[in-house]
């Protein structure tokens, strides 16, 4: 039996059945309080308790899936460039260890699934944006995707290339894996690349906040001025989490070329720039 997504959320704390009323209106003013306080809002609780063991093993069931392929990135997500001086973070590479299971991998039952295509959930966290709606990805890959760390690996510092980012830890590793941010370190106006620089070189500790999650916790973040990362996992647990993609249009898909980084594979979605030769066809 398939349960409805408000049994699966903690309804007495995050009333999604009940719009606009008392309960939904004092949840959304809190978290838009703190997204404007430090661009991070987490809705402690959020899946309902009796939930957040199947929201675990379903996850971690799937997590064979992840496409592994360590890649060497910078903070920037951009192609490597001699031509910037050596002080420039952009010249600053490390290791992404992370992997992430497909959206076409992850079974529609899934917690996180009904979650990510739920109306009330979009009507939600758009209320809790700021914004006047939201929309699933049309990326087969890309839209919904759990993020592995394995351990002895990490997910290094970035920024995100949206705006908003809205996930959710499914499964807590024994020590390590921490969420770490800087919040609003950038803006749209300015890149304040030797506050950057400082923080991934190990220093700036004073600008960095550690988020302890919990399993089920339901987070909102401004990933695009804020850098962060998830340090190295340390025991024999993975770290898992839950990461909704939306954006404020409908029918976004994903780069040929991003996807094939992040999946090792395209889909038909993705167009014609899927091509992996010259050919004219
Ligand atoms: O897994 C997380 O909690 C963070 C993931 C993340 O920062 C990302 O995928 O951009
Ligand atoms: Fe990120």
């Amino acid at each position: 039996m398939t349960v409805a997504v408000t049994d699966i959320v903690d309804t007495a704390r995050y009333p999604l059945h009940d719009p606009g009323g008392e309960g939904w209106v004092r949840a959304v003013e809190s978290v838009r309080a703190e997204l404007r306080e430090s661009g991070c809002s987490v809705l402690r609780d959020f899946v309902a308790a009796e939930h957040r063991e199947a929201l675990r093993a379903e996850c971690a069931s799937i997590a064979d899936r992840a496409y592994y392929e360590e890649q060497t990135v910078n903070v920037y997500n951009t192609a490597p460039d001699d031509s910037l001086p050596d002080w420039h973070p952009a010249r600053r590479t490390t290791l992404r260890g992370n992997a992430f299971v497909a959206r076409e991998d992850i079974p529609a039952e899934h917690l996180i699934h009904r979650l990510y295509t739920d109306e009330l959930f979009h009507r939600f966290l758009a209320d809790c944006l700021e914004r006047p709606q939201i929309h699933p990805l049309e990326d087969p890959l890309a839209g919904l995707v759990v993020n592995i760390v394995n351990p002895g690996k990490e997910h290094p510092w970035h920024f995100d290339t949206n705006e908003f980012a809205v996930s959710m830890l499914t499964q807590q590793p024994r020590s390590g894996g921490v969420f770490e941010y800087c919040p609003h370190i950038r803006s749209a106006e300015s890149e304040n690349f030797a506050d950057v620089g400082e923080v991934i070189t190990g220093g700036g500790r004073d600008r960095v906040r550690e988020l302890p999650l919990r399993p089920g916790d339901l987070q909102l973040f401004h990933g695009r001025y804020s850098l962060h990362r998830v340090s190295a996992v340390a025991g024999e647990v993975a770290r898992h989490s839950a990461i909704f993609a939306y954006s404020d249009r409908p029918g976004v898909v994903g780069s040929a070329e991003r996807t094939r980084q992040l999946f090792g594979r395209v889909t038909a979605a993705h167009g014609t720039t899927a091509r992996t030769d010259d050919l004219l066809d």
